[in-house]
């Protein structure tokens, strides 16, 4: 029996940063996924090891699993149904597993990723030998929530796999989880998440998890149903950056300017806020959509100011605006900046000979350009007959 799970990658359409500082946010998931799959050998396959194949960046990876049980021995007592953090002293001894994997210096940047695997795993399935492999169709490091999309999928795939959900083996085909059962597989999401980001908001996980477009204030999320069509290109500057980078300088930023930025992630609640009734209200007419597009370029322009306050934006970014400008569209950074990719909103009423201008422009400074369908499925998992 094997589990094959896949978690989307999201957008933020507004409060990146400062929903980590308790403001609030909104974020849809998009149409790109990351798939896991996962098998146990059966015991004629004679196999004691846990393998991991990062497919995308062309790694694999096994420990025999007396080895993890050596250096993690409290693991193995897991408690499945109550996730919990992965301490300081554990971290440290699950990086000596990833070290004597000797993950070569230019992919060094993954090795929070194996970490992560390595912890979802051994609390989740304890020292049981496996096989995982992950492939994705986002671009790791850019802003469109690969970190969660990974820890989403990877969490759906272990529990999928588990006593703690009850499933359809039989069913052809994606099938959802119970939403008890989601809740589970976003919480293990937000301990993985933390390993890779340090000190997440939740919100990445959380839309990745239940899909669609949310709102998101101090762990706690809000559907909304959008009344308007949504069009955004999405500009992947190709600028690789960390995450736990930079949400860690904006935690020193807040430090050492604690009421200026205060007020910046006041405006930035306040602008988010906006920013979902606007999107929620009922429309009538072109010429309402039209209205309401208006406001949401003001508002996505202004928050890309606060995120230049916050010391986020980027060299690249800064060229994306320029562009994007010149055919008066309105851009902002999604995700943690400094880097990565970058929004356009696209009104309802233009030209798709703009459009191709648009990216054919950002294409020609080395960018990759996407029009993804946002506001999608959320984490679902399919099941194939014996690995
Ligand atoms: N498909 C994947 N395979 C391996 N590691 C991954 C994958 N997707 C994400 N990761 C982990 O997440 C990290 C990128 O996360 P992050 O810096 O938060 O950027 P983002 O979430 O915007 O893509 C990678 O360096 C890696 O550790
Ligand atoms: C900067 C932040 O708001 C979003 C980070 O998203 P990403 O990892 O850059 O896709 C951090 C967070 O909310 O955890
Ligand atoms: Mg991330």
């Amino acid at each position: 029996m094997e589990v094959r799970a896949r978690a989307p990658g999201k957008i933020i359409l507004v409060g990146e940063h400062a929903v980590v500082h308790g403001s609030t946010a909104v974020a849809a998931a998009i149409d790109l996924y990351t798939y896991v799959t996962l098998g146990f050998p059966t015991p004629s396959d004679n196999d004691d090891t846990l393998k991991l194949n990062l497919k995308d960046v062309d790694l694999e990876f096994c420990w025999p699993v007396g080895r993890i049980k050596e250096v993690l021995p409290d693991l193995g007592s897991h408690t499945t149904s109550s996730p919990s953090s992965c301490s300081l002293e554990t971290i440290k001894a699950i990086a000596s597993l990833v070290e004597e994997q000797n993950i070569p210096e230019a992919k060094i940047g993954l090795a929070s990723g194996v970490s992560t695997f390595l912890w979802l795993y051994t609390s989740i399935h304890g020292y049981k030998p496996a096989k995982a492999v992950v492939n994705s169709e986002l671009p790791l490091g850019s802003g469109l929530g690969s970190s969660a999309a990974f820890c989403v999928a990877l969490s759906a795939a272990l529990l999928a796999l588990s006593d703690s959900v009850t499933l359809d083996f039989s069913h052809q085909g994606w099938q959802m989880f119970e939403d008890s059962e989601l809740e589970l597989v976003n919480k293990w999401a937000f301990e993985g998440e933390k390993i890779i980001h340090g000190k997440p908001s939740g919100i990445d996980n959380t839309v990745s998890t239940y899909g669609n477009i949310i709102k998101f204030k101090s762990g706690e999320l809000t559907r909304i149903k959008t009344n308007m069509p949504l069009k955004m290109l999405i500009t992947n500057t190709k600028v690789w950056r960390n995450t736990k980078a930079l949400v860690a300088g904006v935690s020193e930023r807040t430090i050492r300017h604690p009421k200026a930025m205060d007020s910046i992630f006041s405006a930035v609640d306040s602008i988010s806020s906006e920013l979902a009734s606007i999107i929620q209200s009922p429309v009538t007419d072109d010429l309402a959509i039209t209205e309401k597009e208006e406001k949401l370029e003001e508002l996505m322009e202004m928050n890309q100011g606060l995120l230049q306050c916050m010391g986020v934006s980027h060299a690249s970014i800064e060229t994306v605006l320029r562009s994007t400008l010149k055919y008066k569209l309105s851009s902002k950074l999604t995700g943690a900046g400094g880097g990565g990719c970058v929004l356009t909103l696209l009104p309802n009423l233009l030209s798709g000979t703009v459009v191709d201008k648009v990216i054919a422009e950002l294409e020609s400074c080395g960018f990759q350009c996407y029009i993804a369908g946002i506001g999608g499925r959320g984490m679902e998992i399919s099941f194939s007959g014996s690995s």
